[in-house]
Parts: C-alpha cells; structure tokens; sequence
C-alpha cells in the first residue's frame, strides 16, 4: 500500500461499483465530465469472487477498460483482504491490480458512498417529509433502513463536504409515549438492550409486530417485513397499521436525535431498502412529529428539512461526484488506497 499520494484524483476510466450484501452494482465513468455508463445489476451469490463478477459484467463487455477503481462495500475495512458484511465475496485489491490491469483502487464504507450522494442531490431524486424548508449548505445526515441502519455524517466545513462513517445504527432507543411502556418489554433486545438497529431494519419491522401483537395477547400473522408493511399501508390488519406507525415514529425518533448531534441544518436523509417503500407511512404526521420532539430544541428541529433519497442508485451517484471532484471532499484515503 502506498504510504503517500501524489493526487487524490484517480485516472479515468474509473469503474465505480457499490457492493451490497444481496446486489452488486457497476458503472464506468469516462472522464470527469461523462455520465457514468452502467451496466447491469449483479446478484452477489451468482458470482463466486467479485473479481469474477467484474471480469464478466464489466470488462468482458466494454471496449474501454477502467484504469482506476472505487468500491463501496458494507463492512469495515481493514487490511488487504476485506470481508464483505452479509456475503462470501472477499475484496483483495492488491489482487485486483495484478488480475484486473487496475493501476489505482479506492475503496470506502457504503454508507459513506450514500453520504457523498447527498451532497449534491437534486430535488428530483429526493421526496420531502414535512416542512418544504430548502437545506442550507449544512452538515447532513444519512439514515438507511434496510437489511442493518447505516447510519452516516456529512460535515461541512471550510467549503468542503466530510463524510463521517459511523456505527450509529446501534444507539440505544427507550420508550416515550405511554404505548412504547407497553411494547417496549416486549421487543427483543441484543444482550439486554434495545438498539435502533434492532427495530429499524427488516427484522425490526417484523421485531415491532411481534412485540404489538404480543402487547395485544394476539398470536402474529406475519413473519416477512414486506408484508407487515404491505398490510400496513393498506390498512387491512390494525397491528401492522400500527407497526407502521411506531416504525415512523422509531425512525423520527432516532433521526432527530442524529439531527442534533451532527447539527445537521442541511437535513437527514432518508436512505435503505424500506424508506423508498414506505413513504406514504413516512408523509403521515409520526416521523416529523418524532423528529421535532426534541424539547429544549424544538423550534431548531422545525426548520431542518427532512427527506427520503428516492434515487435508484444514490450510493452511485455519490461515488461519481467523489471522482468527478474529489477536492471537494475531504474524504480519508488512509489505509484505504492501492496502487500499482
Ligand atoms: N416492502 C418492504 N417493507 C419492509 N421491509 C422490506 C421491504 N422490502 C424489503 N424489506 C427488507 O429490507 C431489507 C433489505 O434492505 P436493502 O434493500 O436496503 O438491502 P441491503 O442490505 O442494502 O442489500 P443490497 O445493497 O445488497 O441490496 C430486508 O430485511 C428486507 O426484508
């Protein structure tokens, strides 16, 4: 690994891929000023090595071959051999440089890719919750509900954008309305505590249910997360209608209180695989309710705007703005750049 870098830039073509536990997705970018070029999605278990995958997805079926990689994977990175969170693809970027014919490989947190999206997200890719308050030129946040809650800071400072990969996702949350005293006992915990992973995420959705229904002396009639929503937003069975509620509320809650901390007057995002299902429930008056009950500060949570990310590949798109211009972002290379 190279101990000092001449350039943060990396040589174009770059291929930039965001690597999920399920789905892998690829585009190349040209040049700096080129829409990215995609290709088709990639299900993870279909391939054995991502190596394999980009063999066959991407350089097999393109006449230009990238020069430098960036790669968003979900799991931490450490070292030269980096573990995928929920999949058996290993990322070895030395590998790839003597494999693949890359010179420069990048790789960063996923969560930090949804970050780097949201920078510069238009309106068009972003559905507003609450108040139509335009976001300051601000420190942001990321929330992602999805198979986890990644959970990511964007800090803006001296006209740069810092993206804050964290494990906020494991914070705790407590009860509030006299309803949570009822089903909080009720949820299952992770060595005694109630993380906000542990209810907004697939398995929390399906966590909430459980603990309603149980909070009601009712056996559950649902074990998948898509149908408790599904149910939920069609208003066809009242203990899903309320989980729905509750995980707006959840969502509110734990939003805010990430609001706070990061100061975040340019707005929280809302990311992950549920957000984008949900957003009739998320539009109701719970989430922003929750976000802005945050006595003594409510008058500051007013006007932070809130939104879901309604762009189909945000983590993407934030890779191709890091790349276009990576001086704007104070993005940390340190351990986490090979080249050739
Ligand atoms: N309609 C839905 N309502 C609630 N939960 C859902 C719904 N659809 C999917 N889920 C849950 O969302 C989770 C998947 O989230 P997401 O799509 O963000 O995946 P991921 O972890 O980012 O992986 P990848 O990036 O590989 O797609 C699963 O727990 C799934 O059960």
């Amino acid at each position: 690994m190279a101990d000092t870098m001449k350039t943060d830039k990396l040589p174009f073509p770059i291929l930039i891929g965001d690597i999920g536990g399920t789905n892998a997705r690829f585009s190349i970018l040209l040049d700096a000023y080129a829409e990215p070029k995609p290709f088709p999605n990639v299900r993870t278990a279909d391939y054995p090595t991502i190596d394999d995958a980009i063999q066959k997805i991407v350089l097999d079926s393109s006449s230009v071959q990238p020069r430098s990689a960036i790669l968003a994977i979900a799991g931490p990175i450490d070292g030269d051999e980096i573990d995928l969170t929920n999949c058996d693809w290993v990322v070895r970027p030395k590998g790839m440089i003597t494999q693949l014919g890359f010179e420069d490989v990048l790789v960063v947190n996923d969560f930090e890719a949804q970050a780097l999206a949201v920078a510069a997200m238009p309106d068009e890719y972003r559905e507003t919750l609450g108040p139509n308050n335009q976001p300051h030129m601000a420190s942001r946040v990321v929330l992602g509900p999805g198979t986890g809650l990644g959970v990511a800071g964007l800090v803006y400072a001296r006209h740069m954008w810092f993206p804050v990969p964290g494990e906020g996702g494991h914070v705790d949350v407590g009860p509030r309305s006299e309803r949570d005293f009822e089903i909080f006992p009720h949820l299952k915990r992770i060595e005694g505590r109630v993380s906000a992973e542990e209810i907004l995420s697939g398995r929390g959705v399906v966590n909430i249910y459980q603990a309603v229904c149980a909070a009601d002396g009712l056996q559950p009639a649902f074990s998948d997360p898509a149908d408790i929503t599904a149910h939920g937003l069609g208003g066809s069975n009242s203990q899903a209608v309320e989980t729905l509620s509750l995980f707006a509320t959840y969502l509110g809650r734990v939003a805010g209180d990430m609001a706070l901390i990061f100061m975040a007057r340019g707005g929280v995002y809302l990311a992950g695989g549920i957000s984008q299902k949900i957003i009739p429930a998320l539009k109701g008056p719970e989430f922003r309710a929750a976000f802005e009950d945050k006595a003594p500060h409510t008058e500051l949570m007013g006007t932070i705007p809130t939104f879901v990310v309604t762009h189909p590949q945000a983590a993407l798109a934030g890779l191709a703005s890091f790349a276009r211009t990576p001086s704007a972002y104070g993005l940390s290379m340190d351990g986490r750049r090979w080249q050739r």
